[in-house]
């Protein structure tokens, strides 16, 4: 009798043939869409006349060049979408699914349904595979054997799940199969954990989890939140939860109207290939100092590596609690509204190193509107006054003799300039020159009209340190701890850094914030889904200000608080502000726990690091336990790394080696150097990842996973403060096979916690 195997082997056999066939069709429809394409060109070259003479002459030539482009178009479309078909069905063709349910619907027959990467029918319209996001392909992901719910868009249906089966396939051929009723087989997910890392995170299309189905198929929510521990494939979810929505509003929503924000460059290189692995483009990705600074090119921004390793007590921790406060963003908001009464500040119009408009007469314009103005229709309307009235200052000046003369001692080459692109049909000699005295004055008048359209007259700076000693009016100093004169001390400090065109990461947001108030500016409308990772280390102002950047998107937000190693503890309170900003009925939390990356013995290892930590459970899957070892100084360690290196590399085990700061990583890579190891020093976030060993400043590390990784440097020295736990968790949740951590002298108290029987302990 054939086995399973086989009888299921013919099927893929045969859906693999029909894949085939699909795809000479589509490479035909290619085909045929450029041959097409090249006739309308030809027939175009050899048929237009372009007629100019009259004008019908001239609508039919354009008419006809319309209806060209047109069907140039649509050709070209049709090239695209049958090249995408061809790019599904060619990954099809390798792995056609993945995954069998067998379903029965009350008084139904029972279905059979095969899932993958895409839907395909044969000719006749019989579905051989269902898209994975396909409602129906739920019920794999969600459900033991037996009575089984799932959504579709018209509502929610119930089934009979009666076999659940899973295919390892290579290359068209089964290599194993599992029949399951546990919810998506262990075997299945452990299988595809104990492969090795890799330089690019993959799709987990196969073996999605039950709660990680629920954050890819939400769309009901506005605020969809996810607390993740470390390795609970935040990422990978939100990733495939971006393919399902591209899917599930096809015609509706493009890649290009989903935003992710990202930790860093370093992580946008690490998980480009996921969507296009999925047959979907990839979405607008960029990190949030991206996204701000490229609208602020004259000052230079403070930069993440920076950021880290400021020093941040005191005074300084205060205000930066405050500014990153919702009540400051409110602040702002009430500010910028109090500015449609008075307190604008303005720059002069400068000409020739003299006053054009000064700054009064600016202000005077600008509150000579009735109280209907609102911000960005009072300066719309202020530009309006200003360019009417360098109008008419271009008509007095042209009127002068000293133009008129200048003008009538031009040569014919200037005179050209001056007419431009004009038709020289003038009605007499005196308008003609009074034409060319306007134009002449404007060249120079040029910089003024530029200065009024670009708002050169408002003046930010000034604005922004004045909406800053407006704060004690507009908010209570004491709730976060703080006096009027230690508020006054940091104003001093943005002065400080505004005069040498600097500014600090915390104040770039409301700087921002203010000057979109201001301008009117309304936010992009056109995105519609925003996904933001690792929020720990977003402050509520910055979110608060994405939302009103973006005010028709669905908002994703996931991050992990155990991890908070820029906002460290002040991440609950995030949590909390969070839940003011969006409604709460539209707002979802979803709580992952399970920790896929890491073996038991990381996993239960590096949750000890945290105390009141977010739940973190391991999934069980064996390794060695973590190895800390304590040598007698610097030079020691290194051999010991270079020890565990070739042990690693041994196991074909790419590894990691995690410090603390960019200096202690360049020192570290140099004495390897020496002793002719090579390895890749990751400098700054837009390096790449590539294969071998690598040494990465902990504050890179974030999303990121290595097969093995060596934490360096872990002493006392470099880590005792306890607001570095989170940092000290992070690093360590980055290995996935191995652990190893290193200290001079003696290990950092952090470790304290540990119990000492999650680890073996080398003391040389
Ligand atoms: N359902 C799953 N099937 C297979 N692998 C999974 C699954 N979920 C997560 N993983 C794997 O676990 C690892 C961690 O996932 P991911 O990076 O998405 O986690 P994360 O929650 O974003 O982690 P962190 O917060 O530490 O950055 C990845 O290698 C991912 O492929």
């Amino acid at each position: 009798m054939e086995s399973i195997k086989q009888t299921e082997q013919k099927r893929m056999d045969h859906v693999v043939s029909q894949i085939k066939q699909a795809e000479k069709k589509a490479q035909k429809n290619i085909a045929t869409a450029k041959s097409d394409t090249k006739a309308i060109q030809d027939d175009f070259k050899n048929n237009l006349r372009i007629k100019t003479g009259t004008y019908s002459g001239m609508m039919e030539t354009a008419l006809t060049v319309r209806q060209q482009q047109q069907q140039l178009a649509e050709r070209e479309n049709n090239r695209t979408q049958a090249a995408k078909r061809l790019d599904v069905l060619e990954k099809m063709e390798k792995k056609p699914y993945f995954a069998r349910v067998d379903i029965k619907e009350q008084g139904e027959k029972q279905e059979k349904i095969y899932i993958g990467l895409a839907s395909f029918s044969d000719e006749k319209d019989k579905f051989l595979v269902y898209d994975w996001r396909a409602p129906i392909s739920s019920v794999y992901y969600d459900g033991g054997l037996g009575k089984v719910k799932y959504n579709t868009p018209v509502g929610e249906r119930e089934v009979e799940l009666e076999l659940k089966r899973q295919f390892m396939v290579e290359d068209g051929q089964i290599v194993t199969l599992f029949d399951t009723d546990e919810t998506v087989g262990d075997q299945m997910l452990l299988e595809v954990l104990d492969e090795g890392s890799d330089t690019k995170m993959k799709s987990i299309v196969t073996t999605i989890q039950k709660e990680q189905n629920k954050i890819i198929r939400d769309t009901d929510s506005e605020l969809l939140f996810v607390q993740g521990a470390a390795g609970s494939g935040k990422t990978s979810a939100v990733l495939q939860r971006v393919a399902f929505l591209l899917y599930r509003y096809r015609g509706k929503l493009n890649s290009g109207q989903v935003v992710l924000f990202s930790p860093n460059q370093l992580f946008n290189d690490y998980i480009d290939q996921v969507l296009p692995e999925l047959g979907e483009q990839n979405m607008v990705q960029m990190t949030y100092p991206q996204f701000t600074n490229r609208r602020l090119p004259k000052l230079r921004v403070e930069t993440l590596q920076e950021r880290f390793e400021e020093e941040n007590s005191g005074i300084n921790k205060k205000i930066k609690a405050l500014k990153d406060s919702l009540k400051f963003f409110k602040a702002t908001t009430a500010y910028s509204n109090y500015l449609e009464k008075k307190g604008m500040r303005f720059k002069n119009i400068m000409h020739d190193g003299e006053v054009f408009f000064s700054k009064k007469a600016i202000r005077d314009i600008y509150y000579s509107f009735n109280e209907n103005y609102h911000l960005g229709n009072r300066l719309f309307a202020t530009k309006e006054a200003l360019i009417k009235r360098l109008n008419s200052k271009v008509g007095q000046a042209a009127k002068t003799d000293e133009v008129q003369k200048a003008v009538q001692g031009l040569s014919q080459q200037q005179l050209n300039a001056l007419y431009g692109d004009e038709p020289r049909n003038f009605e007499n000699g005196d308008k003609e020159l009074n034409f060319l005295a306007r134009q002449y004055v404007m060249q120079d008048y040029k910089k003024i009209q530029t200065a009024i359209l670009r708002n050169r007259f408002l003046n930010i700076n000034a604005q922004y340190v004045h909406f800053l000693r407006s704060v004690p009016e507009l908010l209570d100093l004491s709730e976060f701890d703080l006096t009027k004169e230690e508020w006054e001390q940091g104003i001093d400090q943005t002065i400080k850094l505004l005069k040498e065109r600097r500014l600090s990461l915390t104040d770039v947001t409301p700087y921002l914030y203010l000057y979109d108030r201001i301008t009117g500016k309304k936010g992009d409308r056109e995105i519609k889904q925003v996904f933001i990772d690792e929020i720990q280390d977003y402050t509520a102002y910055q979110l608060a200000y994405l939302k009103t950047e973006f005010p028709r998107a669905k908002f994703t937000m996931l991050g992990d608080l155990n991890q908070a190693i820029f906002t460290k503890e002040n991440s609950h309170t995030l949590l909390n502000e969070l839940s003011t900003m969006f409604p709460k009925e539209k707002t979802k939390v979803v709580q992952l726990t399970t920790s896929y990356r890491s073996t038991q013995q990381i996993t239960d290892f590096t949750k000890e690091v945290l105390v009141n930590g977010e739940k973190v459970t391991a999934f069980a899957r064996n390794g060695a336990k973590p190895t800390v070892i304590v040598d007698q100084d610097q030079a020691a360690l290194v051999d010991d790394v270079v020890e565990i290196l070739a042990k690693n590399d041994k196991a074909k085990k790419t590894t990691a080696i995690i410090g603390k700061s960019l200096a202690e990583c360049e020192a570290l890579f140099e004495q390897l150097q020496k002793k002719g190891v090579a390895t890749t020093l990751i400098r700054t976030e837009n390096q790449r990842l590539v294969p071998g060993t690598l040494i990465v400043p902990s504050y890179l590390a974030k999303g990121l996973e290595f097969d093995a990784v060596i934490m360096w440097n872990a002493n006392k020295q470099n880590y005792h403060d306890e607001s570095e736990r989170q940092l000290v968790y992070t690093i360590c949740s980055r290995a996935m096979h191995q652990l190893d951590i290193l200290a001079a002298k003696e290990l950092s108290p952090l470790f304290d916690t540990v119990d000492k029987n999650l680890y073996t302990l080398i003391k040389r």
